[in-house]
């Protein structure tokens, strides 16, 4: 990232610019500092009383600074650590809070009074991946008309009798990917991360549009599979989110045409779904997967554009395909790294007939109804996905005075709820750097929402534990999610013994490499690299 700040480069771009470039950049700097000086003398209400390290911010640019690293997600931890539940940073010229307290998190994430829904300013630059012009989706809208109308439809694509419909097909590619890994051998250093991706984007592709990408079967997928389009995308959203003026001078910035360049290349292959979805005409009336539904919802609201729906569709990869990956590769890492939880995990694997042995034969295949007969492999997920939440971070914006915590704060004030804080801090997790999969054992398998301080508040609704956000704009593809990640885990570890690779430095190797990239992985091409022992001979055959 900070090759974006090469001053010379800047030098450089500013002397070959045109005057009429640098007279946009002057007009761009201008209309900035005078928002900044109207948002300095607007009635602030509680703000000021907000802690955080917004008093020692830079003019334009705010705490920024501080943010300029791939793990940024560990400096909004060490902020709510330091200041508490309720901090106040600037982004920019923005305020914004950090909110981990859980009480308040309970009022914003909900319906209520203090409710506060998403805005489109805090998620404009992944628009302009998803649709050239711009268009917002359901991750990204305000839960307006349009919003309300596309949710719906989509929701039944995955609602679990729809989902559970595509069990075998995932199966069939976890499958697939199993038995090459078990090909290449345990010598070989696999990045289990990359093998998660490969199955989450092909079952995207196939469960919502039946189109199959066979990335289970590649070796090397060409420069514009989807496969290797799908992440220069989002490095491209993150570099412009710290710099606004990327998107308008590409050619001054590091890589910037490159990053357009996937921007379209993306487009072109969304479209290319959309239009398949218009030739394939009316679906039948069995049919609910997502392709079928983007169909019934263009038919019935006509005001709904099929710019829109790209930006939907794009919305749909975008959220399927890494979230998923690597959640399945955070909670092998931890796994691998966590010889005893493994081991359990192996234990109840084989008490229900599914673990491969040495010299035993074959054992049975998983089935859908065991993955909720799994209450360890669950718990150890769950831990994974709370030490290292996949979305670390969320945006809304108040559209009038509100509060937030004990602080009423103004309209437009941006509250950001950043989940790596939630699910790390001190203020609400004990020794919340240690995978502890025990503390999951007694909270309900299917209980995705949590407050671990549930007596200390009182019994008053709060949240420490929301991988999957929570209240209206909670995930609406989490069965999906949960579905392959646990067939993938059950998978892998009844079939090998996983061990981190050595050349990955160790936790503190992969802690080195952490990165929120839209989601929270590993910079770099290393993956997650692991050894996959063969737990019998069993595994190449019957994989
Ligand atoms: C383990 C995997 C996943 C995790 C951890 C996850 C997590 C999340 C989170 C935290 C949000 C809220 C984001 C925000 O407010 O900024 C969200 C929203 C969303 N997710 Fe997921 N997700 C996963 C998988 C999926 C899948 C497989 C799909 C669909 C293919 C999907 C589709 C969506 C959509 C469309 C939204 C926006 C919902 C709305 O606001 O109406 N997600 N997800």
């Amino acid at each position: 990232m900070s090759d974006v700040f090469d001053v010379s480069a800047l030098a450089a771009a500013l002397r070959a610019a045109t005057p009429v470039e640098l007279a946009v950049v002057a007009a761009v700097l201008g209309g900035l500092y005078l928002i900044y000086s109207h948002l300095r003398s607007a009635n602030k209400y509680d703000l000021d009383k907000v802690p955080g390290p917004w008093r020692e911010g830079y003019p334009v640019v705010g705490n920024c600074l501080s943010l300029l690293s791939p793990d940024f997600h560990r400096q909004f931890l060490r902020w709510n650590d330091e200041y508490g539940g309720v901090c106040r940073i600037k982004f920019f010229w923005n305020d914004v809070l950090l909110v981990t307290d859980p009480l308040a998190l309970g009022e914003i994430m909900g319906r209520g009074e203090h409710a506060i829904d998403k805005a489109f300013k805090t998620y404009a630059p992944i628009n302009k991946m998803t649709d050239p012009h711009g268009n917002p989706n359901l991750l990204t809208a305000p839960a307006d008309e349009k919003w309300k109308a596309i949710r719906k439809g989509v929701a039944v694509s995955f609602a679990f009798q729809n989902i559970k419909k595509k069990y075998p097909m995932i199966l069939d590619r976890v499958n697939r990917v199993i038995s090459r890994a078990a090909a290449l051998g345990p010598q070989a250093s696999i990045d289990v991360d990359q093998l998660a991706l490969r199955v989450t984007l092909d079952v995207i592709g196939l469960a919502g549009f039946g189109h199959d990408y066979e990335s289970v079967e590649k070796d090397v997928p060409e420069y514009d599979h989807l496969l290797r389009v799908l992440p220069r995308c989002f490095t491209e959203v993150m570099l412009r989110v710290i710099n606004p003026l990327r998107p308008i001078f590409p050619n001054w910035f590091n890589n910037g045409p490159k990053g357009a360049a996937a921007f379209a290349e993306f487009q072109k292959q969304m479209r290319f779904l959309l239009n398949k979805v218009r030739e394939d005409g009316e679906p039948e009336e069995s049919n609910y997967d997502i392709g079928a539904q983007v169909w019934r919802v263009l038919q019935e609201h006509p005001d709904i554009s099929e710019d829109r729906m790209l930006s939907e569709i794009g919305m749909l990869f975008v959220e399927g395909f890494e979230t998923t990956g690597h959640t399945t590769s955070w909670t092998l890492f931890n796994i691998a790294t966590h010889p005893e939880a493994q081991d359990r995990i192996a234990e109840e694997l084989d008490a229900l007939g599914l673990l491969h042995k040495p010299g035993a034969p074959a054992p049975r295949e998983l089935e859908l109804d065991d993955i909720k007969r799994l209450p360890y492999l669950t718990a150890a997920a769950k831990e994974a996905m709370r030490m290292f939440p996949v979305v670390s971070i969320m945006g809304r914006m108040a559209t009038k005075v509100t509060r937030v915590g004990p602080y009423t704060i103004p309209s437009g004030t941006i509250v950001g709820t950043p989940l790596f804080a939630i699910h790390n801090t001190i203020h609400n997790w004990e020794a919340p750097h240690e995978f502890r999969p025990e503390r999951w054992v007694d909270v309900p398998v299917e209980a995705y929402v949590y407050n671990s301080k549930g007596e200390e508040a009182g019994g008053k609704r709060g949240i420490t534990f929301m991988p999957f956000s929570e209240g209206p704009r909670n995930c609406v593809g989490q069965s999906l999610a949960k579905m392959e990640v646990m067939t993938l885990l059950a998978k892998l570890l009844a079939s090998f013994r996983i061990e981190l690779a050595p050349e990955m430095g160790g936790r503190e190797g992969i802690r080195a490499r952490e990165s929120t990239a839209m989601t929270l992985q590993t910079t770099g091409t290393k993956g997650i690299r692991c050894h996959l022992y063969p737990r019998g001979e069993t595994v190449a055959a019957r994989s």
